[in-house]
């Protein structure tokens, strides 16, 4: 069975009847190691052809289907056809045509990169592959095209006719009939590498944009990056099947989880008009809201897409609808939560303000933060989005006996999908976060929405090791951190990449005092309001503020002192983990107390 992206469930209501039929049997009758995509934008135009096929042994189709009965077309030749769709005279181009020139546009972009042309011989600088391009005519069978000699319009082989296409054809004359559509075979096989760079090119939406590839399609002499990252298979049919409806993704630190809430509501955000109701994310951590507001903003998308951190929020809702403020006080933040949740329930606070509320780091929210904001979304679309990891549920607010997604009004079941790969981290760091972290990581419970407690697998991308630096005072592990932050400034790294991750305000009032002192742009996040993602300074923070944040360079003081006495050992591995997690290259500057 061929994947098919995206998953149809979440595309068949906007195919017509053929393109449902053609859906069905492609992915029914090719084999498992056919990649399928239905009507997404491709190439550098964006254009949309109803289909593309790409199979590492074959190459890449094209495909445009049409449901037009043979009495709807007046006239074809080879440029343009006429047709009578619903009585009204329509001249059209020829659907071959069409095919022609999505797919001739994405092989002019494919033929850019020098690692899918042939390098030598008659055929050197085109694509190493082959390609094609063919017309489904869903409403039309090869007798009634050969009778209506539409092979003066469109070459016979280049088909696929509506009795060649029935649940009971062979999969085997399926699949020759698309193969006979290309020019010549294939020597050799596409590589996974190769597969993946076809992705990225093809596929503009599928990038995992780091900040040194960015691309644009439009400039003919833009040189193509060396390393292309795409999301995953999985991901990229998860981020394109979101729908409405509730959906939930549990996966483990740096799975993509927060990509792909860009992904869509970037999606959500393009595809809404001037009337429709804004797109909610939301998330506990400030740092990580401020964050992502200014990646929205940064794309342009502010206006439409609102990242708040939770208790902000909150605060704003009790603002906006006239409802009391909490005072300061130890108990400000749950009074202001309980204010909304009341305000809610006697219908001051309007319920379903939003198209769509995705929430990022699920874990951190406590079940009756979960059942409020599962009441904001517009019941018309009943968009919610949350994305959770285990591992890193730091506050346990969620993990009681009583939790479960049901029990918040969220559907989780059979809408939960689980990414387990890890691609933030090296293998050596997640190694040795995990090693910390063993027994938070072994288990094998299921919670209560049976959803199993995932350790990551790594992507097996390599790098150094963690360099873990034994020293005698927490002093001296600052002046080594101001030392080697200095070495990897020199080395290229801005300051705005580094970060110091510190288990509590005293280590970072310290450290942030240390880099000052030694003269190095320092911002310490004392508070909200403080952490600014696009400062070109250090920044020092606590372990728990930093989640879901990640920095190139990070160090980990005091971590030979964790857990502080007193404090929980499971706790401390817990936010151990996160802070090692979150973070491409790893030096944790540990000092183990003198004996
Ligand atoms: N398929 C992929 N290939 C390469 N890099 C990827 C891929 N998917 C995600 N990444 C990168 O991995 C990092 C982690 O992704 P992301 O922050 O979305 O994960 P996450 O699941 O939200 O993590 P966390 O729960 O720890 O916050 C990011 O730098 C992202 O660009």
């Amino acid at each position: 069975m061929a994947t098919l992206i995206p998953a149809i469930s979440a595309c068949v209501s906007r195919m017509t009847s053929g393109e449902r039929r053609v859906a069905e049997r492609l992915e029914q009758k090719l084999d498992d190691d056919y990649l399928l995509w239905y009507d997404v934008p491709m190439g550098p135009r964006n254009t949309h052809p109803d289909f593309c096929v790409l199979h590492p042994r074959r190459g890449i189709l094209v495909l445009e289907v049409k449901d037009w009965k043979l009495s709807t077309i007046q006239q074809a030749d080879k440029q343009t056809w006429e047709i009578i769709p619903d009585g009204i005279p329509k001249t059209v181009a020829n659907p071959l045509e069409q095919a022609r020139q999505y797919a001739q546009t994405v092989v002019t972009a494919l033929q850019r990169d020098k690692q899918l042309i042939q390098t030598e011989g008659a055929h050197a600088g085109k694509v190493a592959f082959p390609w094609s391009y063919g017309v489904v005519l869903t409403e039309i069978t090869r007798k009634q095209f050969e009778a209506a000699e539409l092979h003066h319009a469109i070459e016979p082989h280049r088909v696929l006719c509506k009795d060649e296409m029935l649940e009971s054809v062979d999969a085997e004359d399926l699949q020759s009939r698309l193969w006979d559509m290309f020019p010549y075979g294939m020597r050799g096989t596409l590589s996974l590498p190769q597969i993946d760079r076809v992705r990225w090119i093809m596929f503009p939406q599928v990038r995992v944009q780091t900040s040194g590839n960015l691309f644009d399609d439009n400039d003919a002499e833009a040189e193509l990056p060396d390393i292309m990252r795409v999301m995953d298979l999985q991901q990229e049919q998860l981020a394109r099947s979101l729908g409405d409806g509730h959906r939930v993704i549990h996966g483990v630190a740096g799975s993509g989880k927060t990509m792909i809430l860009g992904y869509r509501a970037e999606y959500l955000a393009q595809a809404s008009t001037a009337s429709s109701k804004p797109i909610l994310i939301l998330c506990f951590n400030e740092p990580l809201g401020v964050k992502l507001r200014s990646v929205m903003q940064a794309k342009g998308l502010g206006g439409k897409v609102h990242v708040r951190h939770f208790h902000k929020w909150c605060r704003e809702q009790l603002v906006a609808y006239g409802q009391a403020i909490p005072n300061q006080g130890p108990r400000m933040f749950d009074e202001m939560v309980e204010n909304v949740i009341r305000g809610v329930d006697r219908k001051q606070i309007p319920s379903g303000q939003y198209q769509a509320v995705m929430i990022d780091e699920g874990h951190d929210f406590a079940p009756e933060w979960l059942k409020l904001v599962t009441q904001m979304v517009d019941p018309t679309t009943n968009s919610l989005l949350v994305l959770y990891d285990d591992a890193q549920s730091i506050y346990e607010r969620a993990r009681n006996k009583q939790f479960s997604f049901k029990s918040v009004g969220i559907q989780a079941q059979g809408r939960t999908t689980i990414l387990k790969i890890n691609y933030r981290n090296t293998r050596q760091i997640l190694h040795t976060a995990s090693l910390v972290a063993a027994d938070l990581l072994t288990a094998d419970d299921k919670d209560d929405d049976g959803i199993p407690l995932l350790k990551p697998v790594s992507c097996g991308r390599e790098g150094q090791e963690p360099l873990i630096i034994k020293l005698p005072t927490l002093q001296a592990e600052m002046e080594a951190i101001a030392d080697h932050f200095a070495a990897a400034h020199k080395e290229g790294f801005a300051w705005g990449d580094m970060a110091v991750l510190c288990a509590d305000t005293k280590t970072r009032d310290l450290c942030a005092r240390t880099l000052a002192q030694r003269k190095l742009p320092v911002e310490n996040r004392l508070g909200s309001g403080d952490f600014d993602p696009t400062s070109n300074k250090i920044k020092v923070m606590t372990m728990k503020v930093s989640k879901g944040l990640e920095f190139p360079v990070v160090a980990l003081p005091g971590v030979g002192h964790m857990p502080a006495a007193g404090a929980d050992e499971k706790e401390a591995a817990r936010v151990f983990y996160v802070a090692a997690n979150h973070h491409r290259l790893l030096e944790p500057i540990g000092y183990i107390p003198p004996t």
